[in-house]
């Protein structure tokens, strides 16, 4: 997994895609396939994107009984995606039954796709935290706790905000991957996020991948916003 830019292809239909898709004829990307666009198209637009070059972080974010989120990953191992998640409060042995799942569906000679939890959404607050969902610990602490689930299960990493990713690296060290969703150039508004970072500093705070989707797919000329998220990564200033 080389490529630090996931691009969420946020879309409903395979026409939206293949239109966004079209300057990028020439630059295979790393792409991220959610629920609206899978439960629209279904895999036929995995093969799709496979076939155009992308590599494809399936997101799903499966959370269900261990024995379900076991079938349901041996479905997905075979669609030959890259990275699939879950989300770590499904605990340790959803986790687990996950990575079982990928191993039986990986088709033999082929590598298993690579699987994350999600720890906190990046929409997620500590006061949503605390009133909310009942989790009376701060964000930070919270986030780490649900990585080392993760880790402990034998994941391969965790998606959570940039801001966590120190923390993270602290404990789990360097192998340990973190993709990190809630991206905004500096100049933009943050939307349903909360937990944001630009991409400069997502790449100060260690993030191995970040996952980009409005501001790029919604840019007027999303192939110049992939330009500038490629140059701000780089550290360069002032587009
Ligand atoms: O798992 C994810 O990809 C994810 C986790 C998370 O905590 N926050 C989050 O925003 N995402 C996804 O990352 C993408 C972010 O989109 P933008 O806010 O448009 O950049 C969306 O497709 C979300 O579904």
């Amino acid at each position: 997994m080389d490529q630090p830019f996931i691009v969420a292809l946020d879309f409903s239909l395979k026409r939206e895609v293949n239109e966004f898709l079209r300057p990028f004829s020439r630059t295979p990307l790393f792409v991220k396939v959610g629920m609206e666009l899978y439960y629209q198209e279904g895999p036929a637009i995995i093969a799709e994107l496979k076939e155009q070059g992308h590599r494809i972080f399936l997101d799903l974010k499966l959370h269900d009984i261990p024995n379900t989120v076991k079938q349901a990953m041996k479905g997905l191992a075979r669609l030959g995606v890259d990275l699939v998640n879950v989300h770590a409060a499904g605990g340790t042995n959803m986790m687990q039954a996950a990575l079982e799942g990928l191993e039986l569906g990986t088709p033999s000679g082929a590598r298993r796709p690579h699987c994350i939890a999600v720890t906190q959404l990046t929409s997620t607050s500590e006061q949503m935290l605390r009133d909310e969902l009942w989790i009376a610990r701060p964000m930070e602490e919270t986030v780490l706790h649900y990585a080392e689930l993760a880790k402990e299960s034998g994941l391969d990493g965790v998606v959570c905000s940039a801001k966590e990713v120190p923390l993270i690296r602290e404990h789990f060290g360097e192998t340990f991957v973190t993709v990190t969703p809630g991206i905004r150039f500096a100049d933009e508004a943050k939307g349903d996020q909360v937990r944001v970072v630009t991409p400069a500093e997502a790449r100060k705070l260690g993030a191995n991948f970040i996952v980009v989707g409005r501001s790029i797919t919604r840019a007027l000329d999303p192939y110049a916003a992939y330009e500038r998220l490629q140059w701000e990564w780089n550290g360069g200033e002032g587009r």
